[in-house]
């Protein structure tokens, strides 16, 4: 056990920089994973949820579950349709890869299943932190790394009311900050937000799903200018705007060190 943890932490640290720069991320295990997921949700689901908690492949959260509305399930379908298929004999790249979501972002590099049962393993990403399926943030991520930007579709759970009936500011920013900044984190390797611009031009409704879509501006050094946008689903309602700037950090930044 002792001797495990110390190669996770090893390969952990071997790997961190190289798994987080985007190339690595779309080219490694994120897209093996996603790969899975483009081939059919259900089958997917089976595999993972047959196998976790024991297996090194941790629980993604953005595959479809029974508290999904037909909605929700209907954008999924149809962006997971344009996603890259694997064939017999070659693989088609589609424009879209669906990226997986675990309850860490440390999961996301290679050797972080272990560590993060080791580095705080209390800690977990704010936006997955409920198990309950539908109780919060219901959400799944699309992204387009050729015309660099993302789309995410969100599902409001019931825990997540400001105004009656309607989604809290904190959770659209929440879901922005998480948007944007995985689109950024995708193109640029690490990073952390720096400025988070938001006005509310609509409510959300409580229980409903929109969509949210982020869009890179430009990258001017160490920093990445993103904007986004959250609209109902057919893009006919305008709820919020965004704009962000994410900086660029090296690893020992992000742990604080
Ligand atoms: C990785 C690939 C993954 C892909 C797969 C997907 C995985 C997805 C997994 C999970 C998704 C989760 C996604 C969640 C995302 C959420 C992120 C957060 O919420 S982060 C928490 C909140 N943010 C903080 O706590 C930061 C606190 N601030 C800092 O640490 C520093 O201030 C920092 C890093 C932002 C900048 O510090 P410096 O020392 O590195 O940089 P300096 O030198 O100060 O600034 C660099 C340039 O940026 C400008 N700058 C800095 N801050 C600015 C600001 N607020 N406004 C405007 N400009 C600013 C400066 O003026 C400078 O510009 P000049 O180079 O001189 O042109």
């Amino acid at each position: 056990m002792i001797r495990s943890c110390f190669q996770a932490v090893r390969t952990f640290i071997s790997h961190f920089p190289v798994t987080l720069c985007p190339d690595a991320v779309s080219h490694g295990a994120l897209i093996k994973s996603t790969r899975l997921q483009c081939s059919g949700h259900r089958s997917a689901r089976g595999l993972s949820m047959s196998l976790w908690p024991l297996s090194a492949n941790p629980r993604d959260f953005s595959l479809p579950n029974a508290s999904w509305s037909a909605e929700m399930q209907q954008v999924y379908d149809h962006y997971n349709a344009l996603c890259e298929v694997k064939t017999k004999d070659s693989e088609e790249k589609g424009p879209w890869y669906k990226l997986p979501s675990y309850n860490r972002s440390l999961k996301h590099a290679a050797g972080g299943v272990y560590l993060s049962k080791i580095i705080q393993s209390k800690s977990r990403l704010f936006t997955r932190s409920n198990k309950e399926y539908g109780a919060a943030f219901e959400y799944v991520i699309f992204m387009n790394k050729q015309e660099k930007k993302c789309v995410c579709a969100f599902q409001s759970g019931h825990l997540l009311e400001g105004p009656p009936g309607h989604v809290h500011g904190g959770a659209i920013a929440t879901m922005m900050d998480t948007v944007t900044g995985t689109l950024a984190g995708y193109l640029a390797g690490p990073v952390m937000t720096a400025n988070l611009n938001i006005n509310y031009r609509s409510p959300v409704p409580l229980g409903s799903v929109v969509l949210l879509h982020s869009a890179l501006d430009r990258i001017e050094g160490k920093k990445i200018f993103v904007n986004g946008r959250v609209t109902s689903t057919d893009e006919s309602k305008l709820h919020t705007e965004a704009t962000a700037l994410f900086i660029s950090v090296n690893v020992g930044h992000v742990f604080g060190i």
